[in-house]
């Protein structure tokens, strides 16, 4: 889930490079440069939603990049990040249209709460494509649940749409004009999940400069969705229970309770019930947020899907990459989709789908350019490629090999574990939720993981 697009100016390269790895983990789309006229060449090229911006840099630096976003993008909010001894500038700044400013060291719990504070909502979209009875029949159930307060469950394979159904069912309920707060558990490392959900008081920690609300106040009066619960630690799940019990919240270093009134909606693409009997998921916990489940079957349980959202995402794309028309899909193409399993489910099929506009030529979308599996890109990019683009690409070519050789590794390392994951994780050395992480997107891509 791509959540917004952020524009990184940073002069000091390693710092900029730990920044991006933690805005990409939260699964942040972001562009990193190192000098206030970078930014400005980036904003002339592309949109973003967010800024974030060092103060000092060599030439015009943050308050020179400031100015400009204040005359040609007004709408679009700077974060600047400032060393402690120099906090002045920053408050100056705000003044001239800053939205808030992060006093170097911060850590990474500290941007990624303030970057969630300011960046704008993402465009709501309509209701989630379905044709097919299995699926009409859940959004029917899950409009009738939305209109009761009661906690939804949401199961499903990943990328079956689990968020799509999520806010849908926030659209169709009493809270719709009060905040919808996406929280993905997995994508946010362990020891910054608390202070996310729960905010905290400054001096909390080490780098927690202000006071920040957590996600359950972000979503006061709205709805709260835990996306992944499966992935939180023990602990933190005895702290979630809590809040939920006592509908209350405490701010990390805070000694004031907050009342909330927020509904509480949880995804999960792994056996909730299987992990709790295991022992790996509070039983407690599971029967306060199982209220009422709702589960998305796998897309090629579903083929009537199929063919709607795929012309759904083409016309969404289409439009995003600004093409005159929608192009049409073609008989051949319709039906290599159909034949297709869909191990990545609907993500997978947006992410054919995107490649397939790249593709095409005129206005139809062709078998030629339906391209399913990584071995059909390298092999239509051997075709494809000229010298020059090569040489260009060589460092996106670099990170895609150490890519496929990774999943090479766990697949084979699957294979020798006879597909424990447990085993495969130590072998590999990685914690079992990495592990699982890395999984999720290799189905995403298309690529199939033995049960
Ligand atoms: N029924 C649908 N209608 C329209 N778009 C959909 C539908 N289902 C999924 N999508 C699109 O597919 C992508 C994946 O959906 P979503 O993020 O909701 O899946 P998920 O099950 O929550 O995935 P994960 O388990 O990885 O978090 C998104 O781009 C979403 O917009």
């Amino acid at each position: 889930m791509s959540e917004g697009k952020l524009l990184l100016v940073e002069d000091d390269a390693s710092l900029r490079e730990a920044l991006l790895d933690t805005l990409m983990l939260a699964q942040y789309d972001c562009v990193d440069v190192e000098s206030a006229e970078a930014g400005i060449l980036a904003l002339k090229n592309d949109s973003f939603d967010m800024v974030i911006s060092d103060v000092q840099m060599e030439g015009i630096g943050g308050l020179g990049l400031l100015n400009y976003l204040q005359q040609h993008h007004p709408k679009v909010p700077m974060l600047l990040m400032t060393a402690y001894a120099t906090i002045d500038n920053a408050v100056n700044a705000m003044k001239l249209g800053a939205v808030d400013y992060l006093a170097k060291p911060f850590s990474p719990e500290v941007l990624l709460n303030q970057v969630s504070r300011y960046l704008p909502e993402k465009s709501i979209e309509g209701s989630p494509v379905v044709a097919d009875e299995k699926s009409l029949a859940l959004l029917s159930l899950a409009q009738r649940v939305a209109v009761s307060d009661a906690s939804v469950m949401i199961m499903g394979p990943s990328g079956s749409g689990k968020e799509v159904l999520a806010r849908y069912i926030h659209q169709h309920s009493h809270r719709s004009a009060e905040p919808f707060v996406a929280i993905n558990c997995a994508a946010i490392p362990e020891n910054m999940l608390e202070a996310t959900l729960f905010g905290y008081e400054k001096g909390a920690f080490t780098g927690a400069y202000q006071a920040c609300p957590g996600k359950f106040e972000q979503a006061q009066g709205g709805t709260l969705l835990l996306d992944e619960i499966s992935e939180m630690e023990l602990g933190l799940q005895a702290k979630l229970l809590r809040v939920l019990q006592e509908r209350e919240v405490e701010r990390l270093g805070g000694r004031k309770t907050i009342k909330l009134n927020v509904r509480v909606l949880a995804t999960s693409n792994r056996d909730l019930k299987a992990l709790a009997e295991a022992g790996e998921f509070r039983e407690d916990l599971y029967y306060r947020i199982n209220v009422f489940p709702l589960t998305w079957p796998a897309l090629n349980q579903r083929p009537a899907d199929i063919l709607p959202l795929a012309r759904h995402l083409i016309s969404r794309h289409a439009m995003a990459m600004n093409k005159t028309e929608v192009p049409e899909l073609a008989e051949c193409a319709s039906r290599r989709l159909l034949t297709h399993r869909w191990p990545g489910n609907v993500r997978e099929l947006d992410n054919v789908v995107q490649r397939a506009l790249i593709l095409s030529v005129g206005n139809a979308i062709t078998i030629a350019d339906i391209i399913i599996d990584s071995c059909d890109i390298s092999l239509a990019a051997e075709v494809n490629s000229v010298e020059e683009e090569a040489k260009s690409n060589e460092l996106d070519g670099l990170g895609n090999e150490l890519k496929a050789q990774e999943h090479v590794i766990i697949l084979e390392t699957l294979s020798q574990c006879n597909g424990s994951r447990k085993e495969v994780a130590e072998k590999l050395g990685i914690s079992a939720r990495t592990l699982r992480y890395k999984m999720a997107k290799m189905r995403d891509s298309g690529i199939e993981i033995p049960a």
